[in-house]
């Protein structure tokens, strides 16, 4: 029987030595998070980032747009980010409406102000690596290994999953710690079986209990990226926990696992770019 990873707990600790690191800055960190349209999910992590970085202490603003602003107006909003120094942090909240190109407005951010890393500019970097900004998912996942003393020196790690936000980066984080890395996706033949080389394997497929217990190697450490709603409008993750706890070492829950990490790195990057110009 594994044990939890317990990313809400971790997230709490990382948070109050931040909040004590900025109330002695000369300057407030600031984070803006750009939100557009009603989606009810994005509401709810807009809402969970604002409420975080009001506790630690940061200059916290959320811009909010109508659903039918246009490409121009929204990347005109970003622009104006840009230049405003008392920003430090641009977050523009994914998804965008359809009639709105994302790579276009990703593009917009400037590269020293993207806390996200999704800009091409940083993409290169994590893939060529250089110092920059680094997807906040993957990054915190990287955090709660470390936190947990995760061996992954010549360790065989799986990613599910081969998304621009999630997958990609996550593969080349665990590379730089000298895992031995497969990506695997939708078409991979056979996936338990390439499931059950991993010690440490990150799913992030989106769909809800996908990942059962014989897709585990006997004392794997699982990290489930997950964000489903069941029947029952429950979230749920990708991992079916309690089918997985029983086989692995250690599995993070859903929620309070990645989620609540991911909103940390989200601050860590906005403090750390705050600091360069302090
Ligand atoms: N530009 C951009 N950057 C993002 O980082 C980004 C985005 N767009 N679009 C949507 C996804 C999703 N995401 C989450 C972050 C935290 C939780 C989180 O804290 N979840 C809590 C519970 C939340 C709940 O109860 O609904 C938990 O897992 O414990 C969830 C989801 C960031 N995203």
């Amino acid at each position: 029987m594994g044990k939890i990873i317990d990313g809400r707990a971790l997230a709490d600790k990382m948070q109050l030595g931040m909040a004590a690191e900025v109330a002695e800055m000369s300057i407030k960190p600031g984070l803006v998070v750009i939100i557009v349209g009603e989606n009810p999910a994005s509401q709810t992590y807009v809402r969970n980032k604002e409420l975080t970085a009001k506790k630690i202490g940061l200059h916290s603003v959320v811009e909010r747009l109508p659903e039918e602003v246009s490409e121009a107006e929204l990347i005109e909003v970003v622009s104006n980010y840009n230049q405003n120094d008392l920003f430090h942090g641009i977050l523009v909240q994914l998804p965008l409406p359809g009639h709105i190109d994302e790579e276009k407005v990703l593009l917009a951010i400037t590269p020293e102000k993207d806390v996200d890393g999704f800009h091409p500019i940083n993409v290169g970097k994590l893939f060529s690596g250089q110092a920059g900004l680094i997807p906040c998912t993957p990054y915190g996942i990287m955090k709660m290994l470390e936190a947990y003393d995760v061996e992954l020196e010549g360790k065989e790690a799986v990613v599910v999953g081969r998304s621009n936000i999630v997958g990609k980066p996550m593969a080349q984080l665990l590379l730089d710690k000298n895992a031995t890395v497969t990506i695997t996706h939708s078409r991979t033949i056979d996936l338990p079986a390439v499931t059950r080389r991993a010690d440490v394997l990150v799913v992030a497929i989106g769909r809800g209990h996908f990942i059962r217990a014989e897709h585990i190697k006997p004392g794997a450490v699982v990290i489930d990226v997950g964000m489903n709603r069941s029947a029952e409008g429950k979230l749920i993750g990708d991992v079916a926990f309690d089918e997985v706890i029983e086989v692995a070492s250690l599995v993070t829950p859903v929620p309070k696992g990645v989620g609540p990490m991911t909103i940390t790195m989200l601050m860590e990057q906005t403090i750390a770019n705050a600091r360069k110009i302090q």
